[in-house]
């Protein structure tokens, strides 16, 4: 597998390797959505087979669940679990802070309350997502279906107001339909093209009838794992300061973790 993973594919491969040395028997475990995230449940289903690792998973999404159950981790939901150890999910934009963007797979709204419900928030993610100041990334905000375009205008009429600048909103689309989440509602993305106040703007977005929550992640993750095509992986710890780096040599091995492929 690994001689025909992609730089991109082996950057967040590692990522999610390295993500696992937080991971202990016995936690509840927040479990992300995501291409990044998929590659930690596969890593996390191995050690579950092979090493007799015990966790539980709260999944983020229906797409997360069944690959959780596929892989062999024990599914239980975050009202079974009520409290957990440690999220671990990807993310669309991260910044020096540790403020997010996320829920470009539209999984924004379970993963924010799973996070919110952890001890610990860790991101993995490749280097291609750091930014220096948040909003490249089109914000996605769930809105409920009903009066959606209400929602919209109200939305654009509070960003003006904010002199937030070049706001567009434009419904998320799944082919010819609106894409619709786990939840049964719609996507609003909005492109922003700079956030500026990143709390302020999530705090009035979510102020905003039909908004149920916005992409903004804002001082919940502790923790970012960053991993490269070459194998490097650098970690920053927010709560201490730390930084570290470190390089798996098993990307050359091309029979290694074969089983976890797609
Ligand atoms: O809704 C989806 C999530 O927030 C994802 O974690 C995020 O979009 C990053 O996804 P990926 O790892 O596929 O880039």
């Amino acid at each position: 597998m690994s001689a025909n993973m992609s730089p991109i594919d082996k950057a967040k491969f590692v990522a999610a390797k390295r993500a696992c040395d937080y991971v202990q028997d016995g936690m509840k475990l927040g479990l992300g959505t995501g291409s990044t995230a998929a590659w930690l449940v596969r890593c996390l289903g191995e050690m579950v087979r092979d090493n007799g690792l015990k966790i539980k998973g709260v999944p983020t999404s229906s797409r997360t669940a069944e690959l959780a159950r596929q892989v062999g981790i024990e599914v239980i939901s975050l009202d079974e679990a009520k409290w957990l150890d440690l999220t671990i999910d990807g993310a669309d934009e991260y910044d020096h802070d540790l403020n997010l963007i996320k829920g470009g797979g539209g999984a924004l709204l379970q993963e924010k309350i799973v996070a919110t419900a952890s001890d610990q928030m860790i991101v993995i993610t490749d280097g291609s997502k750091r930014v220096e100041s948040l909003g490249n990334f089109p914000l996605p905000v769930e809105v409920i279906p009903f009066g959606w375009q209400t929602s919209k205008a109200l939305i654009e009429e509070v960003l003006v107001g904010m002199d937030v600048l070049g706001t567009t909103a434009s419904l998320r689309m799944n082919a010819d339909a609106p894409y619709v989440t786990d939840e049964g509602n719609h996507i609003l993305d909005l492109h922003l093209n700079r956030i500026g106040n990143a709390r302020q703007l999530s705090l009035v977005l979510n102020q905003i009838p039909g908004v149920v929550e916005n992409g903004l992640f804002i001082d919940i993750c502790d923790i970012v794992v960053t991993g490269y095509g070459d194998g490097r992986v650098e970690v920053q710890d927010i709560n201490n300061g730390e930084h570290d780096e470190t390089r798996y040599d098993f990307l050359d091995d091309d029979n290694l973790f074969a089983d976890l492929g797609d």
